[in-house]
């Protein structure tokens, strides 16, 4: 579904992505991990469009979108997530989605054909609260939400503009077990409905038992893919990133 090849970028003299050559399978769950500063943020930056590599290209479904703006990577279905939750805070968890699902179909060729249908985008709203579990919240404002359900709106707000590929930015930070537990049924189900996803996380037991294929980064570099199971006994991975004492 996306190829990267050869993606390279520097900060000054900071080579934050060097020669990173990986894809993401259509329907998989792929994990990304890596020690603080690996560049993983940095990847979900090229890929949707934030930033431009200095070499290499990005290939998603056959286009190659490496230098295309982020609204245009947004209308070719990739959506994300960023580590820190943006949200209009004042506003109630529905008026975020509505300013999202608003601006999409104003924008997007079917706006003609939808016209100006607030019942409908009501609707749709209200169906994706639903599924990350905010229904009831609908008109709550967001700043009295509490942080873990300010992470599920997030993501309710990347999957308005209805993404063929999800990328999330450690969607657990902060949270607890529990709360963890709850953002990896919405990815499960996000799976079976046949929505791609790559996830950057530092939880070893969340990304161990969510990702079918898990990338390893770190100075910038892959150094290592493979199943879960490949991962924890990769060498180098315990070496850079898990620690000798970790256990599955
Ligand atoms: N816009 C920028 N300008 C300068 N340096 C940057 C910029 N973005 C990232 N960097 C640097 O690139 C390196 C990789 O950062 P990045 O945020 O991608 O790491 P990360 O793996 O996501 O780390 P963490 O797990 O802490 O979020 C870091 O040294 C960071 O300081």
């Amino acid at each position: 579904m996306l190829k990267v090849e050869g993606v390279g970028i520097r900060f000054g003299g900071l080579i934050a992505l060097n020669n990173v050559t990986f894809e993401i399978r259509k329907g998989e769950v792929l994990g990304i991990i890596g020690p603080n500063g690996a560049g993983k943020t940095t990847l979900f930056n090229v890929i949707s469009g934030l930033y431009k590599p200095d070499e290499g290209v990005i290939i998603f479904e056959g286009k190659n979108i490496t230098t295309m703006p982020p609204h245009k990577i947004v209308r070719l279905g990739i959506s994300r997530t960023f580590q820190t939750v943006s949200l209009y805070f004042n506003l109630p968890a529905i008026g975020n989605l509505l300013i999202t699902l608003t601006a999409w179909y104003r924008s997007g060729v079917l706006s003609a054909l939808r016209e100006e249908n607030g019942d409908e985008t009501f609707k749709e709203a209200m169906e994706l609260l639903n599924f990350v579990g905010l229904d009831e919240k609908a008109f709550t404002p967001v700043k009295n939400l509490p942080q873990e359900a300010q992470r599920r709106l997030s993501i309710a707000i990347a999957l308005a503009t209805k993404p063929k590929l999800l990328l999330l930015d450690e969607p657990t930070a902060g949270l607890n077990l529990e709360e963890t537990d709850r953002i990896l049924e919405i990815i499960r189900t996000l799976k079976e409905r046949g929505v791609t996803v790559a996830i950057i996380e530092h939880k070893m037991r969340f990304i161990m038992g969510v990702s079918d294929r898990i990338v390893v980064l770190d100075s910038g570099e892959i150094i290592a893919e493979g199943s879960p199971k490949e991962i924890v006994e990769n060498e180098r991975v315990i070496k850079a990133y898990l620690g000798e004492s970790y256990v599955v």
